[in-house]
Parts: C-alpha cells; sequence; structure tokens
C-alpha cells in the first residue's frame, strides 16, 4: 500500500456493472484508499470483459494503480484476462478465507467477483477485509510467489527467442 492509501482500479462488463458501482462507492467511502480509478462500463455500455479486465491488470502491472477489484458474471473471465497481464496475479474469490489468502500467500494484486454468484453484502464485507491484508514479502510464501514470477520470465525469454529465430528464418 502507498503511504497515503491503496490505489485502486475498478471494472467490470455488463454483468457485473451494479456490483462494480456499488463496490466503487464503498472504496471511496474507505479511508484506507487514497484513489480509486474506474475502467469502466458505465451505464448501459457493453465492452466484453476481456478488454475492461486487461485495462485495469495494465495499470497495476505499470505501477498506476496498487490493486483491482474486477466484475464480470462468474468473476473468471476477468480474472483469466488480468492473468494475460505479465506480473500480475488475478484470482476470483467469494470466501473470506480465500481472500486472506490470495493476498497472504499469492501476493494477488487483483480480486475479481461474480456477480451472477455472490451476493452484494458478501461482497461488499470481502472486498472490506481484502483491504486488511498487505503480502509479506518476508514470509514463507515469497519464495513460491518468486517461482511463479520466474516461470513467467521463462516463458517471456522463451517467446523472445522464437521471434529471433524466425528472424533468422526471413
Ligand atoms: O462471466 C462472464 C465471463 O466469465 C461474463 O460476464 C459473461 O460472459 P458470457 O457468458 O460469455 O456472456
Amino acid at each position: 500500500m502507498a503511504e497515503q492509501g491503496w490505489r485502486v482500479v475498478v471494472g467490470a462488463d455488463d454483468a457485473g456493472v451494479q456490483y462494480k458501482d456499488a463496490l466503487k462507492a464503498d472504496l471511496e467511502a474507505d479511508e484506507r484508499v487514497a484513489e480509486v480509478v474506474d475502467v469502466g462500463v458505465n451505464g448501459d455500455e457493453s465492452t466484453a470483459y476481456p478488454h475492461v479486465a486487461v485495462e485495469a491488470a495494465r495499470r497495476v502491472a505499470a505501477g498506476d494503480a496498487d490493486r483491482a477489484l474486477l466484475v464480470c458474471g462468474t468473476g473468471l473471465g476477468v480474472a483469466i484476462s488480468a492473468n494475460k497481464v505479465p506480473g500480475v496475479r488475478a484470482v476470483t474469490a467469494h470466501d473470506s478465507f480465500s481472500v486472506e489468502r490470495a493476498v497472504l500467500s499469492n501476493d494477488a494484486q487483483v480480486l475479481c467477483f461474480g456477480q451472477r454468484v455472490v451476493g452484494l453484502e458478501l461482497a461488499r464485507r470481502l472486498a472490506r477485509e481484502w483491504l486488511g491484508y498487505r503480502f509479506d514479502a518476508s514470509s514463507a510464501s515469497a519464495a513460491k510467489v518468486d517461482a511463479i514470477r520466474g516461470y513467467e520470465d521463462e516463458a517471456a525469454q522463451l517467446a523472445t527467442q522464437r521471434d529471433v529465430d524466425l528472424a533468422r528464418c526471413d
């Protein structure tokens, strides 16, 4: 968390917009939150969930936000999409223990909810709890998160090598 409080991005598709708006209002009223940025959708807009999720995740990866809270119908599509952004760890969690471990075990910066899966009051409670957790880089979980980063680096290196090999073939 930044000294001044969490900087949080919120986003949703049309199946999650009501929850996103309610959670955004909660975040804006929370003294632990310094900034809330809404990447949509708003009103009757209908942008497919991958675009919203990747936009939010890129802001986290770039360091423009600490965390993102994303909502779609199930919470699954936004998580899958956000996880395509290097450096981002996104999870779908609809229970208190998973929300806690998403931060303390996995150092996940992105939490995803399904508006068609979880009740609004539970989602609001889970989002409040989420703000109370901070990953401990000196914990035993840190080496495991580093292992995730290692596989991500390996995949990036393989992709670079493949591009080099393809360029040689041209
Ligand atoms: O839940 C969703 C994706 O995981 C999304 O809100 C709806 O997707 P659809 O079932 O493909 O319309």
